[in-house]
């Protein structure tokens, strides 16, 4: 789908969507344990891919009002679980474009007696899953590639009992949430080595935040958190169960991201966005509240209501290092491009291995739009001082960040942009380019 986006001031008030993060590991920790009610989820393309996996392993995932089928329109869905022992899958689970769906079920998929084929889009069969595979064979579990070059499809054939395992860090910490959240219903639990040190480390905590409010030990090794530790261990044997049978999802600083450089950039200049349901919690991705107070952005963030209020301000370039944060480089780059001066994104090479190559596809499209970019293997510059940013045919790149990036950047060309693939925002935010236009972006489909 197209979608044309003319210049426009935008202003009032958004709800951040529920976070795509917790929405995954709480359908799947509710599918880990007898039975629980996920509050407030995030219902996506990508978090309906889990909720499948749920059910092929014998799991079953509805809403707690309303219409059997439509989870979409529920507030609150009700997860009957396998209690720690998947079923085989009756057939192939399709992982769509979720990477996070493909790493967590690849582990639960270890749990079963039995095979387990997992595929997905053509973007999720060019992802990395390699090192998963080596860790699973490294525990004992029969765990490929069908075509032998670490993508899926998958097949996994468990079952597992645990044991030590190393890992590299640097490639996906998903690999590292999937082992956790396995090893805790497994006879004799898991230790992770890391080989190299973690990127993206906030996501590893909000596992272990997540696992908590389960009822489930997992702790770090030789660091507090998960920055800087050497391993994570989990103990087996372990029950999942949420307090009062319920898990309540925070708000997703990823989609707020957009919200916040929509404001910065395009803020009507006698007026604000607010954006409701930011409250804090393990997500790193809230680093682009400071992110944007750094390049400059009037920006306020009432943690005890979870209102972020921003104004548009002018904005300088400054230097962002992305290895806890990837899912900001798009958004961050869009900044860059509407900056004065040169943003330069650092330690970002794990980027390139998302639905899509996000470092070379935001240096590409924003070219398109005017902007001056230098790329590198692990740095993305933006030369904001000489980018011009004016209307033009942009690619989407069929990746849900890109398209949401880009749209914002089209809030600050001159004239009308054409972005490809606006659907694929169905991912993580579905409503985005409603919420846009509720706020005042001249947005046509
Ligand atoms: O665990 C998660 O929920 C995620 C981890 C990150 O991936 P990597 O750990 O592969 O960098 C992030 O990019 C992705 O959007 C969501
Ligand atoms: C990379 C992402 O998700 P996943 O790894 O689950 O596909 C994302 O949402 O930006």
């Amino acid at each position: 789908m197209d979608i044309h986006l003319t210049r426009s001031d935008v202003a009032g008030t958004a709800r951040a969507p529920p976070s795509k993060s917790y929405t995954h590991r709480a359908l799947l920790a509710a599918g880990y344990s007898d039975g629980a009610t996920v509050a407030s989820p995030l219902v996506s393309a990508d978090t309906k891919a889990t909720a499948r996996a749920v059910t092929a392993f014998g799991g079953s995932v509805t809403p707690e009002k309303g219409g059997a089928d439509d989870l979409a329109a529920a507030d609150s869905l009700v997860v009957e679980g396998f209690g720690g022992r998947p079923s085989v899958p009756a057939d192939v689970i399709d992982c769509a474009n979720s990477g996070t769906t493909t790493r967590l079920v690849t582990a639960t998929a270890a749990l079963a007696d039995g095979g387990t084929v997992l595929t997905g889009d053509s973007s999720l069969r060019s992802r990395p899953q390699g090192p998963l595979l080596d860790a699973l064979d490294e525990l004992g579990v029969r765990a490929e590639s069908t075509r032998g070059n670490g993508q899926a499809p998958l097949v996994v054939f468990g079952p597992l009992s645990g044991g030590d395992v190393a890992i590299p860090g640097d490639v996906s910490s998903q690999y590292v949430t999937a082992l956790l959240m396995a090893g805790a219903v497994t006879d004799d639990g898991i230790e992770v080595s890391l080989t190299t040190a973690l990127k993206s480390a906030p996501y590893v905590d909000i596992t272990l935040e997540l696992l908590d409010e389960f009822g489930i030990t997992a702790d770090p090794i030789g660091s507090e958190t998960a920055a800087g530790a050497e391993g994570f261990v989990v103990p087996g044997g372990q029950t999942y169960a949420p307090e009062d049978g319920r898990y309540e999802v925070p708000g997703d600083f990823s989609s707020i991201s957009y919200l916040v450089a929509a404001g910065a950039v395009a803020a009507d200049p006698d007026d604000a966005v607010r954006i409701e349901g930011a409250r804090p919690s393990a997500q790193g991705d809230a680093a682009i509240v400071d992110i944007a107070d750094r390049m400059g952005a009037t920006i306020d963030w009432d943690r005890e209501n979870g209102i972020i209020t921003v104004e548009r301000s002018a904005l300088s370039g400054v230097a962002v290092d992305v290895g806890d944060t990837p899912d900001l480089l798009p958004t961050i780059a869009t900044l860059g491009a509407v900056a004065d001066g040169d943003t330069r994104i650092t330690n970002c090479e794990h980027v390139r291995y998302k639905e899509t190559d996000r470092v070379a596809a935001m240096a590409e499209e924003l070219e398109k739009l005017g902007a001056e970019t230098t790329e590198e293997r692990d740095v993305l510059t933006i030369h904001g001082s000489e980018s011009d940013l004016r209307g033009a045919t942009v690619d989407g790149r069929a990746d849900h960040r890109i398209v949401m990036s880009l749209a914002v950047a089209a809030l600050a060309a001159e004239g009308t942009t054409t972005i490809r693939g606006g659907e694929h925002v169905d991912v993580s935010f579905p409503d985005f380019f409603e919420t846009m236009a509720e706020l005042g972006a001249r947005v046509e489909r």
